[in-house]
């Protein structure tokens, strides 16, 4: 089943100073249960096209559905990883993880009970009372990957989730990251300036250039590299194959 469609998606930003072109003729897929990342240099219109998905903007043309419906607002079938986790200070990491549930009014035993699994799941059981203060920033991401599960979306928007966070933490939590959706069947739209996070997580890879933002190609990652975690995949020849191959596309365009 297609979860995420994009059909000839044109998007126009208008400012003082007149229009901006962010994307023109974008069109994908994803199906259900798929990774897939999405790359390419900044301002070619990444997050454009995550807040088209998320309901957040309409575009000026074309057509955005999400599992067959058109997206017209913002729904709860979609979850939302961010470069910052966005905790707040005040309350304990169990009150951060419920708090989707809590202001959408669906907070019941039964759910509050799943987050505390998923908190066990990420090895944060013991960190349920404390603030995000006393966390350390891997920690803290994945508390925020627990709540955005807590909400129980079928689709996971993460928009540069490793950004901020040091190479091993970063290393570590893609491979908790992509485990963790693939053991949960959830579909998945990484946008990432990192070429190799892309090919080292993803099912597939659109990779998009600038003024305005288009797609230059999609591309399958090999089985051969599927097979590897992130981490091994990384040391693959296979990896810098397809990295070299991704990369010569960036500099032709360059
Ligand atoms: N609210 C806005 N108003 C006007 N122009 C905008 C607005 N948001 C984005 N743009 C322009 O649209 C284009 C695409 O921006 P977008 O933020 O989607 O790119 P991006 O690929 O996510 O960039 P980055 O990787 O730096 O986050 C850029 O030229 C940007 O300047």
């Amino acid at each position: 089943m297609v979860a995420i469609s994009l059909e000839q998606i044109s998007h126009k930003y208008l400012t003082d100073s007149g229009e901006t072109t962010a994307l023109t003729d974008i069109s994908f897929t994803i199906e259900q249960g798929e990774f897939v990342g999405l790359v390419g240099p900044s301002g070619c219109g990444k997050s454009t096209i995550l807040s088209l998905i998320a309901g957040l903007l309409f575009p000026s043309a074309g057509k955005v559905t999400l599992f067959g419906e058109a997206v017209v607002r913002p729904t709860h079938q979609l979850g939302y990883m961010f470069q910052q986790d966005y905790l707040l200070p005040w309350r304990t990491i169990e009150q951060n993880v419920l708090l989707g549930l809590e202001i959408t009014g669906r907070l019941s035993q039964a759910k509050r009970e799943r987050a505390l699994r998923l908190l066990d799941e990420m090895g944060l059981l013991g960190t349920a009372d404390r603030y995000p203060h006393q966390l350390s920033g891997g920690m803290r991401q994945r508390a925020a990957l627990v709540r955005t599960l807590a909400s129980e979306p079928q689709v996971v928007l993460l928009d540069e989730p490793f950004s901020a966070l040091d190479y091993q933490i970063k290393l570590q939590l893609e491979a908790l990251i992509a485990q963790t959706l693939s053991s949960h069947r959830l579909t998945g739209l990484l946008v990432t300036h990192d070429l190799g996070e892309a090919i080292a997580m993803c099912d597939r890879i659109i990779v998009m250039a600038g003024r305005p933002g288009r797609i230059l190609r999609i591309l399958r990652v090999p089985d051969t590299i599927r097979a590897l975690s992130p981490l091994e995949a990384r040391e693959s020849a296979e990896f810098h194959g397809l990295f070299r191959q991704v990369w010569r596309d960036f500099q032709d365009e360059a």
